[in-house]
């Protein structure tokens, strides 16, 4: 059989973003025989580097060129020595808004074998997928600033919530609950606050429900959801909720369940109408850059993810599996191994499964 051609945009980004996008692909080059893919990689430099030589952050050109691809597998962008919001709007958001990932795909689940701060917690009691809006909420860039420099500045920053975005991101969560064991979703919002959204999120949840009476339906304010996430995190199972939100619970998630190394995303446009977008949750980590200490983990499940997107579920699982193999042996790691030698044990774990 001819091996599927999967034309992929490699976008390695600022500090650390090289370093593990190397590591995904190197797992990635080792499961794509073995599942009849063929990779068809072409790495676009956008971050720092290029907005210091040229000024851009994503030219008009480079976007039209990514539209091409199946998917775009991506590292992180943003480094100190460009003003904050200039690479993560400019180019980071800006791919998210204009290729519509109104889905961004958050798994938060503890590995055997990994230590999780939380105590008396096992790999039952953590396992959740956190279905954050991409697209909308604090990011979507409306506000303004008013009377700059004064002593009556006024700054706001307004959340969008349209009856549109919140129904296809709650229907998306709908689905995956009702395709898990506990079929639980749980919608994490501050209605008691933020009234206006909140109350639309709430209806749109109990009116898309009805079409899915299988699945019991939860709901939790941000802030007791952040002491859930640390006292009970076995109440959550799918978790909705807005960008920002969503942007924060995902740090802590990652937290309880063995790091943010080991945090992966998937920036998902359900339909296909444009590329989804793979990258770990975690930054460029300035403080760590260029030494070798980076976790690539989250990169290679950030791969995973990637390849279940494209309906390859059992490369997918391939790559889950040795994931999961390294992560219960690390215990036994007499000294921290490099970002590239834990690509090569997970790449070598993968070829072993045969
Ligand atoms: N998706 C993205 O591209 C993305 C995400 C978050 C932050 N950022 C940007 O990254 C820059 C740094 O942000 P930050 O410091 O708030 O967050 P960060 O995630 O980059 O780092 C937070 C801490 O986690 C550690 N860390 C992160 N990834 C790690 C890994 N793979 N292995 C081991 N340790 C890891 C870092 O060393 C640091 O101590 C900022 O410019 C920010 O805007 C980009
Ligand atoms: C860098 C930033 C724009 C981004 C976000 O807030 O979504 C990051 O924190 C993330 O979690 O992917
Ligand atoms: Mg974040």
């Amino acid at each position: 059989m001819a091996a599927r051609t999967v034309k992929l945009a490699v976008i390695p980004g600022d500090g650390i973003g090289p370093e593990v996008v190397a590591e995904g692909l190197k797992v990635l080059s080792a499961v794509a025989p073995r599942h009849d893919l063929a990779l068809d990689t072409t790495e676009y430099e956008l971050g720092a580097k290029r907005w210091h030589a040229t000024g851009e952050t994503l030219p008009d050109s480079v976007e039209e060129e990514l539209r091409g691809h199946d998917a775009i597998f991506l590292g992180a962008v943003g480094d100190p020595s460009v003003p904050s919001g200039v690479l993560e709007r400019g180019l980071l958001l800006r791919l998210r808004f204009s290729f519509s990932h109104y889905v961004n795909l958050r798994p938060v689940r503890l590995y055997p074998g990994v230590t999780t701060p939380l105590a008396d917690t096992t790999p039952d009691d953590i396992d959740m997928l956190v279905v954050r809006e991409g697209t909308e909420g604090p990011y979507a860039g409306m506000g303004g600033v008013l009377r700059k420099g004064t002593p009556g500045e006024i700054a706001t920053q307004d959340s969008v919530n349209t009856r549109f975005g919140v129904e296809r991101v709650v229907r998306y969560a709908f689905e995956k609950a009702a395709a898990r064991p506990r079929r639980k979703l749980t919608l994490v919002h501050k209605d008691n606050v933020l009234t206006f959204a909140g109350e639309l999120w709430q209806r749109v949840v109990r009116e898309v429900g009805e079409e899915y009476p299988q699945v019991s339906v939860d709901y939790c304010h941000v802030d007791a959801a952040t002491m859930f996430f640390v006292t009970q995190p076995h109440r959550f199972d799918v978790v909705v909720t807005d960008n920002l939100f969503g942007d924060i619970i995902t740090d802590l998630g990652a937290a309880v369940a063995g790091g943010i190394g080991l945090a992966a995303s998937g920036n998902i446009n359900p339909e296909g109408d444009f590329p989804s977008m793979f990258e770990p949750v975690h930054g460029s980590a300035p403080d760590i850059a260029g030494q070798g200490k980076a976790d690539p983990t989250a990169t290679i499940l950030s791969a995973a993810i990637m390849l279940d997107h494209l309906g390859a579920a059992d490369a997918a699982r391939r790559v889950e599996r040795a994931v999961a193999e390294d992560l219960r042996d690390r215990a036994k790691d007499a000294v921290e191994r490099s970002t590239s030698r834990i690509g090569d044990d997970i790449a070598a774990r993968v070829a072993e499964q045969g």
